[in-house]
Parts: structure tokens; C-alpha cells; sequence
């Protein structure tokens, strides 16, 4: 089968954070299964280029109208650890990708609206008819809606799309002139509730209601959120239109790119280890402990990695940081928020913090330090209000590094709590609470210092346990390609 993905982030040359991931492990999933993937990205100017080979032009001259111009674009190719990229750079007043970062923007919606028409434009110039359009989040949502309103009349009506919703809190909610520079017009027709008008707001349209009614599947990322979206206000007001159409609709837990995150090969460690060699986790632990002047003495590490966004629970966050550090424990946080009350708070909480040798917040987003981090630490803590998939769970286990989870979406589909969970023991892999308070935090976080410090071998084997599961891409790639099979002969 050919596979065209059309998405904002792929890692590890445009990430900012889970979704990246998924971009590009499925994609090299689907390839080792035998089928031909390609995936198109925006040219940021931010990109890591050193992850890059073989950059060059192979489409000059790419017109794509915008309002009631065109603006010229080239087309750039380059593998990514293998997988094969097509680049779009714009040239016009707008500058939209080389702003220094990727997102974050007033104009954010025309951007983006902006970077699907022209991928879909590219698909149509140069020939490329891919079985599946794989689009992804509210970025590359109009894909559906242009393949079906535009394209599929000039030449792609073969062409099949799957929508995949990473987060349901970024619609995409723009006004009348993204349909007028995008060439779909006609408000009156997209406004309709039944295609793209925003429930909430009437002068609205939406881009992910749009991939929602025009793409030939959706999925979210775990089966357990794609119950939540339906049900609790977790779908941010798309739970009815889920409803209607459920027929199409289903949760498929993300994978993590079992080559990428291998504590045995990977380059960022200083020590490799496996599930019969973790001694030599400890000697990263020390390393890690090295890099970020902790001291070295008995106690386990606490982390979080990941952005902080409300999403993550910042409030729970913060207080395992606190209690961590009065229950014997190291803690260790890399993130960082585009919300600068948020970076602000946990910049004041390392002021604080600055001379305890046994705290280290990190603000800023680094790569291989979070490498060192999962394989360094011994627990992880993931208290978020709502999670899709999450993935920092799944790489704490592949490193083990005990996850500390609260029960919502992927994170209750892939950690059973020690002492309480119906799975027999051999299974269990973590610590899990349900409520959103403090107190909660602690009766999960408290059972795993207690047992890294009373019970080193029950620790031990709750490690192994969580390094034996297997959340690589092998089952949802087969899962991804049921999906593409199955719309493909609709
Ligand atoms: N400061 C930093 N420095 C270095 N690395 C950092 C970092 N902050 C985050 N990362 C990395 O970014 C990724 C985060 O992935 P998650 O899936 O946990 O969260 P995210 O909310 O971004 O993804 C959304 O999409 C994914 C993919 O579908 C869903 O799993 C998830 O639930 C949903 O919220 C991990 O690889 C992590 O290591």
C-alpha cells in the first residue's frame, strides 16, 4: 500500500512533542511492513537539520493559491533516520515557517491551513496518488475536507483519508477567511453544523469537526480515550458528533519506536543495559546524577519529562517535586510551557529549590538529556488530567523506570497498579491513583519510594515486569493497516 502522512511534527526533525513520535515510528512500522510511506512536512527554519540526509530541491516551482493569489513554493526531499520527507517552503510576506519556532502564533490556523492545501496541491502536481492520506490534530484536518470538496474532482478521487486526533483540546477554530483563502468559499454551505460550523461558536468553522465528518476513519490514540471523548467532557464538545458517526471511529494505542527508545543501543546512554544486564542502569544514574550536580547518595530519582501544560496536571506536578523530596526520594523535571505563567511558576520553584543537591528542574526542551533522564531515574510520574496515550509512560517502562500514573486514557491502558488491579501479578508494572487531589499523588507515589526503599527485589522485579511488556508499533501497525485496508475498498 502507499501511505502519504501529512503532519505538523516529525521526530526527531520537527518535535515538539508526542506527536512527533507517532509521525514517525508509524511510519516506520508500516515500512518494515512492506508498504511505501512518505510524509510531508512544513520547511520550518527551526528544524533539526543535522537529522536530515541528503536535503535537496525536487519540486522548484509549486503554485498554490492563496486567496485570490498564488504563492510559490519549493519542495524540498531529505531522509529522516530513513524515513522519506518532502519539505514545503513558502515564499511570500507571511513568512509562515521561519519564525524560530514551531508553533505558537496569532495566525497559527492560516498557517497550517496553509501548509495542507499546499501538501494537497503537491500531491496533485507531482503525480503522487497515495492509497491513504494519514493527517494528523487539527493542523492537517482540512485534509479530508479538501480531498473531498476540491481535489477528488481534479484527479484524486481514489484517494482514501484516516484522521488521527491527538489531543481534542486544539480544534482549530478559524473564521470564514480560512475557507476563502484555502478555495473551499462558500461560508454558507462549511458553516452548516452538519460539515465544519463550530457548535459553540455560529461565525466559526472547525477543523477538526471538518476531519471528523469528511475523513473515511478517525481514530484517537488509546481505546480507553476513545470511550472518554464519547463520554465525558473530554472530547471538549466533539463527544455528540462522535456519536454519529462511531461507525467510524476508534482508539488505537500509540506504539513507541522500539529502535529509537532502546536502552541497549541507545547513543545518547553512557551505559547500555537490558532486562538482564540493569546494573548498568545504575551507572547512568550516575551520569545522570554528574550532569545535573545531584547528590550521590541512597536514594531513588523521581522525574517528569514532558511539556508543561495543564493537560499534565501542573498542580500534581508540582507537588510530587515537594513530596519526593520530604519522603527521601531525588527528583529530576525537564519541560517546558509556551505559557510563560507556567514556566515562571517552576522557575520560581528552582530558585527555590537551587541549593537542595537533591532537586533539578531543567526548563527547556532537550532531546538527549531526556534520553538520560528515563534510562538515569527509577521512577516516573505522569499525573495528567487527561491523556490521549502518553508515551513518557511506555518509555519509562522500555527503560525501567517504574511509572506513577493517574487512571485516565492510554496511561490506564498500559500501567496496572502493584497492589490493586485485576491483572495477575506478573502483569502489573507501575502505581496508579484516580483522583486529581494531592492526597491521591501520594498513595501512589508514596507505595513506590516505599518500595525502592524497603523492598529493593519486589522494586527489582516490578522493573522487569514493566521491561518484558510490549508496547512497540507492532500491534497498532497492524491495527493502522487493517484500518487502511478496510476504507481502501469503500
Ligand atoms: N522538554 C522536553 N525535552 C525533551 N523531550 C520532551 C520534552 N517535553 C516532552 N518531550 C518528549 O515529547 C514526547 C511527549 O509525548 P506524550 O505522548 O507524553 O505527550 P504529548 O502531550 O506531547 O502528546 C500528545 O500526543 C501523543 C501522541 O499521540 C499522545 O500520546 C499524548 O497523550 C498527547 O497528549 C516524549 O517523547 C517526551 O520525551
Amino acid at each position: 500500500m502507499y501511505i502519504v502522512m501529512v503532519a505538523s511534527e516529525c521526530a526527531p526533525v520537527a518535535k515538539v512533542g508526542g506527536l512527533g513520535d507517532v509521525v514517525f515510528g508509524l511510519s516506520r512500522e508500516l515500512e518494515i511492513r512492506g508498504n511505501a510511506v512518505e510524509i510531508i512536512l512544513p520547511k520550518y527554519d527551526c528544524m533539526r537539520y543535522d537529522q536530515i540526509w541528503g536535503l535537496q530541491v525536487v519540486y522548484e516551482d509549486l503554485w498554490v493559491t492563496w486567496f485570490n493569489r498564488f504563492i510559490h513554493c519549493t519542495v524540498f526531499f531529505g531522509y529522516v533516520h530513513g524515513r522519506k520527507c518532502f519539505f514545503i517552503e513558502p515564499h511570500s510576506e507571511e513568512n509562515f515557517f521561519n519564525r524560530g519556532t514551531f508553533y505558537g502564533f496569532p495566525d497559527e490556523h492560516m498557517r497550517f491551513a496553509f501548509f495542507t492545501k499546499a501538501a494537497m496541491e503537491f500531491m496533485l502536481k507531482s503525480g503522487k496518488r497515495p492509497d491513504v492520506i494519514h493527517s494528523h490534530d487539527w493542523q492537517t484536518a482540512l485534509v479530508a475536507p479538501l480531498l473531498y470538496e476540491i481535489y477528488a474532482h481534479h484527479g484524486m478521487a481514489n484517494q482514501r483519508v484516516c484522521h488521527t486526533i491527538h489531543n481534542f483540546k486544539h480544534q482549530g477554530i478559524a473564521g470564514a477567511n480560512v475557507l476563502w483563502a484555502t478555495g473551499l468559499g462558500r461560508p454558507e454551505y462549511y458553516f452548516d453544523l452538519a460539515r465544519m460550523g463550530d457548535d459553540f461558536n455560529r461565525t466559526a468553522i472547525n477543523f477538526m469537526k471538518g476531519a471528523i465528518v469528511y475523513s473515511n476513519f478517525i481514530t484517537t490514540v488509546s481505546p480507553r480515550h476513545a470511550w472518554e471523548v464519547r463520554h465525558t467532557e473530554q472530547g471538549f464538545g466533539l463527544g455528540h458528533l462522535l456519536h454519529m458517526h462511531q461507525a467510524k471511529f476508534g482508539g488505537v494505542l500509540n506504539g513507541l519506536d522500539y529502535e529509537m527508545w532502546n536502552p541497549e543501543s541507545d547513543p545518547h546512554l553512557p551505559a547500555h543495559y537490558g532486562i538482564a544486564t540493569l546494573e548498568h542502569k545504575y551507572d547512568d544514574k550516575r551520569a545522570l546524577r554528574e550532569r545535573l550536580w545531584l547528590a550521590d547518595n541512597y536514594k531513588p530519582i523521581v522525574a517528569y519529562v514532558g511539556r508543561l501544560d495543564q493537560q499534565k496536571g501542573v498542580h500534581l506536578i508540582r507537588h510530587a517535586i515537594y513530596y519526593s523530596l520530604a519522603n527521601g526520594a531525588q527528583f529530576v523535571l525537564l519541560g517546558s510551557s509556551p505559557e510563560s505563567s507556567i514556566n515562571g511558576q517552576f522557575l520560581h520553584i528552582k530558585a527555590e529549590l537551587n541549593d537542595n543537591p537533591d532537586c533539578h528542574l531543567e526548563i527547556g526542551y532537550n532531546e538527549e538529556l531526556a534520553h538520560l533522564i528515563y534510562a538515569g531515574a527509577d521512577i516516573i510520574v505522569v499525573p495528567s488530567m487527561y491523556e490521549p496515550c502518553g508515551l513518557t509512560q511506555m518509555i519509562g517502562l522500555r527503560y525501567g523506570t517504574v511509572p506513577v500514573v493517574r487512571a485516565v486514557g492510554g496511561l490506564a491502558d498500559t500501567v496496572f497498579d502493584r497492589d490493586f488491579s485485576d491483572k495477575p501479578p506478573a502483569e502489573r508494572n507501575g502505581y496508579v491513583f484516580h483522583q486529581t487531589d494531592e492526597l491521591a499523588l501520594e498513595t501512589a507515589l508514596g507505595r513506590a519510594i516505599g518500595l525502592w526503599q524497603h523492598h529493593p527485589d519486589d522494586f527489582r522485579e516490578l522493573i522487569e515486569n514493566g521491561m518484558r511488556c510490549d508496547f512497540s508499533w507492532n500491534h497498532p501497525g497492524e491495527h493502522y493497516l487493517r484500518i487502511y485496508e478496510y476504507i481502501r475498498h469503500r
